[in-house]
Order: structure tokens, then sequence, then C-alpha cells
């Protein structure tokens, strides 16, 4: 980098540094708080309800279960509660490698991850009350629903119109929650703010054909074979321009006396009756130890990775895996297994004349703080993701009445280059010879990432413990030719929006630069794109299926009522339960999964018991 280019960025550098600082202090000060004045510890108590993690799904579950007000209802999160700056949706990539960030890593990948150091992907997760839904991008899509969920559907259970039932009670949490005529309905069909490119790429869509006038989230979305695709501005959950994690829109206001709240609380094991029957947990706190007793349910929603180390540190999942570690197995079932996430490739693949105002001079501008404080508008709640597009890939065999997308879009007004180093490359884990001669050349220059994210992986990977009873990940990223080759079109397409003519008006330029390691092919050419998706492997964020639901012939580990097989009285609802993948961004299906999964509690509960309350039952639960 010239050296004046490095001048640049040193404003950038000081402001960063003095937010991360911000960030880390008010971590601490509420780590301290709520060690010293904070709720007692839960020693020995008896709940009716425990629900483990306090993220998407763990915080809807805990909070729908305390509308029963007959019932207790402990939520154990291992992270503490946050405050206010960690709401702006510009700050979002800092919360990664953060002490908020559990700093997941992969295996070394054989055929993926290749510019990566050691072959490796970084997975955040959210280690906070509202999880990952605390540091994710804000995107809210509920997938292809006319055809993700078929898969999925068993007798009345998750059935189309079911799963429509349960993504629009999630989407109307917030009127019932936060009832407040001034406030809007928490996810908006747009960003609050998008830069030039963002229209730019909806007619560079249209010139290639494209549909762009469905609205993603409508109940009757399909995309036919006509269709090819579909783009539009990114749905957020986003209100009043600031995040609206699970935390907000369930925990925040309508406080109940019956839900306990316990942060800063590991969970190590679950408890059982008889070896058969959940009717607690054992958890870490402050170097303490504690047992707390459950009478009715014991939920995991400690999302894919950790529902299933917590399960497996339990003796529940394979024998054969367990044995030699010398965990007891409760109930052997595979839990780890089937592990699954969208990879997403294509960053700074196009170079624009014209700049985007994203800059730190942006970032900081008196106007732009202003009306973030009070009009909840300008830079500061940028999402992220300005558009977003969904790609069937034309096939003579597919039946379009019942498949879903190959693709998805995500438009970024941003690369790995755009920070000129600060934190992208050490996010992404990337290695210094891939930044120094591939990114490193960009800084200064405004790049955009029209990325393929490829949404239905063939390729499976696992999760479990090594001896030392840590999690080993295991993606097993591009293992299967399909998923190669489905995102090699992606990065042709990416190639065609570069020259579209709304494009070309901005000044852009498809970047031909050979990346490392694959300058033996030809540029452009089918084994040339192939060297660069495995050099360019990066997670989408969305680790699921380790804990699959299906019958217990199938392989999976709950059933259809998302209890574990063979056990009593213990659930998972996360993401963990998703037998497949949706077709897109997977917060809104964890809610849905969310909500579903309280009523199926609740149901369950009646059933057993009779003690609930006929009239909240049929109030919250009438789906049953
Ligand atoms: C960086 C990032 C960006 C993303 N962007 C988007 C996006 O824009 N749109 C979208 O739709 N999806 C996005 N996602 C994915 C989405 O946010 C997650 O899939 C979803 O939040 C998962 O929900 P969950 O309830 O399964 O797990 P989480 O929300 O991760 O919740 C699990 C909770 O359990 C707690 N926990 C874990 N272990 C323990 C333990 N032992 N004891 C106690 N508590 C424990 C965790 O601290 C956490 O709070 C993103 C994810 C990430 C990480």
């Amino acid at each position: 980098m010239m050296y004046y280019q490095a001048l640049i960025y040193i404003p950038y550098a000081i402001l960063v540094n003095i937010f991360a600082s911000y960030l880390l202090t008010d971590y601490w000060l509420n780590v301290i708080l709520d060690k010293y004045i904070g709720d007692e510890p839960v020693i020995t108590r008896y709940f009716d309800h425990i629900v483990v993690g306090g993220g998407t799904a763990g915080i809807a579950v805990a909070s729908r279960l305390a509308e029963n007000e007959a019932h207790t209802v402990l939520l154990i999160e291992a992270g503490p509660k946050v405050s206010l700056l960690y709401d702006i949706p510009l700050a979002t990539p800092m919360f990664q490698k953060s002490p908020i960030d559990w700093k997941h890593r992969t295996e070394s990948q054989l055929e993926a991850c290749l510019a990566m150091k050691n072959n490796s992907s970084q997975w955040p997760a959210g280690k906070v009350l509202g999880g990952s839904s605390r540091i994710n991008f804000n995107i809210h899509v509920r997938g292809h629903i006319s055809t993700d969920y078929l898969s999925w559907q068993y007798e009345q259970d998750w059935t189309k119109e079911d799963v429509l039932y349960y993504f629009n009670k999630y989407e109307k949490a917030d009127t019932y929650y936060n009832r407040s005529p001034n406030k809007k309905q928490f996810f908006s069909h747009q960003p609050t703010h998008v830069t030039p490119i963002a229209t730019a790429i909806l007619e560079a869509a249209n010139e290639l054909d494209f549909n762009t006038s469905f609205d993603m989230n409508n109940d009757g979305f399909h995309i036919s074979r006509r269709d090819g695709g579909s783009f539009s501005l990114t749905p957020v959950s986003i209100r009043t321009g600031a995040r609206l994690s699970a935390e907000h829109l369930y925990l925040k206001s309508r406080k109940k006396k019956n839900l306990t709240v316990l942060t800063n609380a590991l969970v190590t094991k679950v408890l059982f009756k008889h070896n058969f029957e959940a009717n607690g947990v054992m958890y870490n706190r402050f170097d303490q130890v504690y047992k707390v007793h459950a009478l009715k349910s014991v939920v995991m929603s400690a999302g894919t990775l950790n529902t299933a180390k917590i399960l497996l540190s339990s003796g529940i999942g394979p024998a054969h895996q367990l044995k030699p570690l010398k965990i007891p197995v409760i109930a052997d079932l595979p839990v780890g297994e089937n592990l699954q996430d969208h990879i997403i490739t294509g960053l700074d693949m196009i170079t624009l004349e014209k700049s985007l105002d994203l800059t730190f001079k942006d970032f900081i501008s008196p106007i732009n703080i202003f009306k973030y404080f009070f009009k909840g508008t300008g830079t500061w709640t940028h999402p992220g993701c300005e558009a977003v597009g969904l790609l069937q890939l034309p096939s003579d065999k597919k039946n379009y009445s019942v498949s879903s997308p190959d693709l998805q879009f995500m438009l970024l007004p941003y690369g790995v280059s755009s920070d000129a180093g600060a934190a992208y490359f050490n996010h992404l884990n990337f290695k210094n010879e891939i930044w120094k001669e591939y990114f490193q050349p960009l800084v200064g220059r405004q790049v955009i990432s029209l990325a393929p994210v490829l949404l239905h992986p063939q390729s499976r990977g696992y999760v479990k413990l090594d001896i030392n009873h840590e999690i080993v990940v295991q993606p097993n990223y591009l293992q299967k030719t399909h998923d190669v080759s489905v995102l090699v079109q992606g990065m042709k397409l990416v190639k065609k929006f570069a020259e579209t003519k709304p494009l070309s008006k901005l000044g852009a330029m498809f970047n031909t630069k050979h990346f490392p390691g694959c300058q033996k092919y030809k540029f452009g050419s089918d084994y040339y794109w192939e060297c660069y998706i495995r050099h360019m492997t990066l997670t989408s964020y969305h680790p699921v299926g380790t804990c699959k639901m299906g019958s217990i012939h199938n392989k999976s580990v709950v059933d259809h009522s998302l209890r574990v097989h063979k056990l009593n009285k213990l659930y998972v609802i996360d993401a963990s339960i998703m037998p497949s993948m949706p077709s897109g961004n997977i917060n809104a299906v964890v809610a849905m999964i969310a909500e579903k999964g309280a009523d199926l509690i609740k149901k369950h509960c009646f059933q057993r018991t009779q003690k609930c309350k006929i009239t909240d039952f049929l109030y919250y639960g009438n789906k049953y």
C-alpha cells in the first residue's frame, strides 16, 4: 500500500479501536455487575421448565412458556447482557472475535478453505444474551417456503401451512410483546439505508430477466422456471434503525415474574432420573458448580455446536464415540452427525469507479450520528447486505413445483479489502500471503461483492468430542462435486452482472486478477472457478443439523415434536434440529422452529398433567 493510502486509514483505525475499547469495557462491566450485584445464582431450586441457551430459539421458547403464569421458567445463558451501543447495525462486524463470540473454528479442510490459515474456517456465534441474533447481519428471510420444508413434514406437523403459521406468529411477536402504537412491526421489508449499488443491482437483475417484484417473505412466494430467479432489497430485522434481536423482541418489555434469566452461567450437563427422564442441568457460574431441577421439561437451545456438545457430554450420542471417552451412554443416538452449512464465496470481485460513500468519513460524520440516535436512519443503520437474490439453476430434469432454489446472492457494498486489513482479513482467517498478493492491491478502491451462496450442500460433516471433551467441528466442505458446480455457475453469473448496463454506469469492472494458487488455470474457465472456490470457501454463518429431526428409523436425534428419542422430558429446539437447509439466511427459520417448539411443549405438558391453565393454552397454543 502506498504511504498516502495508509494515512487515510489512520483515523479509521483510531475510531475502530476507541469503539472496540468501549465494547470491551461495557462487556466487562456487565460481567462484573452480574457477579457482584446481579441476581442470586439459582442453587437448588425447582422450575417447571429449564431452557439452556438464551439465543434466537431459547429466548423465544422461554418467553412463550412463561406466558402460562402457573409455570416457572429458567433461561440459562453462558454470556452476559450487553447494552445500547451493541444495537448499532453498522458495528456488527466488530463483534466477531470479541468476548461475545464463541470463536469456533473448523478442522483443517482437505479440499476447501485453501486461502485460510491451516485451511480452517472461523465460525463465530453469539455468546451473549440474544445469542447469534445479537451478532448477526439482521437479514430476515423465510427461505423458499413453497418447497424448503416439504421433507420436514410429518402428519399434521411441519406442513407448509403449519410452518407459515409460525413464521407469522414470530413476525407478529413484536406487536404482541411491545404493544405500542408508535412502534412499527419489527421486520421491515426494506433496509433503512442503502447505497446506489442496490438500485443498480436490481436494474441489472431486470436486464438479465430475473424477477424483481416478488416479496420474498410473502406467504405465496415461489420461483418458477419462467422467473429463474428473484432479487429484492434485503428484508431486515431492524426497528427504528437499531438491531432487533431475540432479546429485544421477547425480553425487553413485558417482563414476566415467572421467567428467571440467569446470565454468565455455562451449562455442562443434562441431569437424569433413572437414566431416562431429564430432570435438570448442571452449570458453572463464576467458578462455582450448581445443579438446578426441572419438573416438566429441559430444553436445549444452545445452538448447533453447543447443543451437540452438551448432549454428547451428558451421554447422548453415538455409543462407539462416547465409550472410549469414558462417558456413560444414556442414549445411543447420532448426535453431531449431519452437520451442514451454507458456503459463500466471490468477495471483492467487482470494482467501481464511483465511491458509495461508506467510508470512515461517513461513519464519524456528526450528521450520521445524529440521524442514528434521533431519527433511526443514516449510515449507522446500514445492515451490511443491501440486496438478496434467489436463483434456480435451469435444468430439464427439475420439477420446479417442488424444487428449491440452488443459489442465493448477497450484495455487499464492500469486500475483504475495504477496511485495509483492520478486521475482515483477520475474521476470515486469510493467510498473510493471500492478503498481500490479492486483497491489499485493492485497498483504497471501491469494491463490492455480489457473493453467491450454496443453498443446499450435499456434503455432510460432523461435530464430535475430542479426548479433552472439547468439540471438533468438521464440515467436510466441498466434498461433493455438486457443491462445487453450483458455486461455479454462481461465479459465472457474477461476471454477467458486472457487464450489465446499470453496473457499467457506475464504472464496474470484473476483477480478473488470478487468485494465488490458481494461476495455472485459464481465468474464467470451470477449472479456474473450482480452484478459486476451493480457496475462497467462506462460511455464511449457518451451521445446522447436528440433532436432526426425523423418525427414529431415519437416523435422527429428535422426533417431529422435538423430543429427544428414547428419553423423557428432553427437547432440542434450535438450529441443530434442521434435517435440511432452507433457501436463505436461517435466523427467522430458527425463530419459527422455536415458536412451534414452545407450542409443542405446552401441548405435551397439557396432555401429561392437565395442570396448564386451559385459557392460556387455548389462547397461545391455539394450533392444537
Ligand atoms: C456472524 C453471524 C451473522 C449471521 N447473520 C445472519 C443474518 O443476517 N440473517 C440470518 O437469518 N441469520 C444470520 N445468522 C445465523 C443466525 O443468527 C443463527 O443461525 C441463529 O441465531 C441460531 O439460533 P440458535 O438459537 O440456534 O443459536 P444462538 O442464537 O447462537 O443461541 C445459542 C445460545 O446458547 C448459548 N449457549 C451456548 N452454549 C451454552 C452453554 N453451555 N450454557 C449456556 N448457554 C449456552 C449461547 O451463548 C447463545 O446465546 C448469522 C450468524 C452469525 C454467527
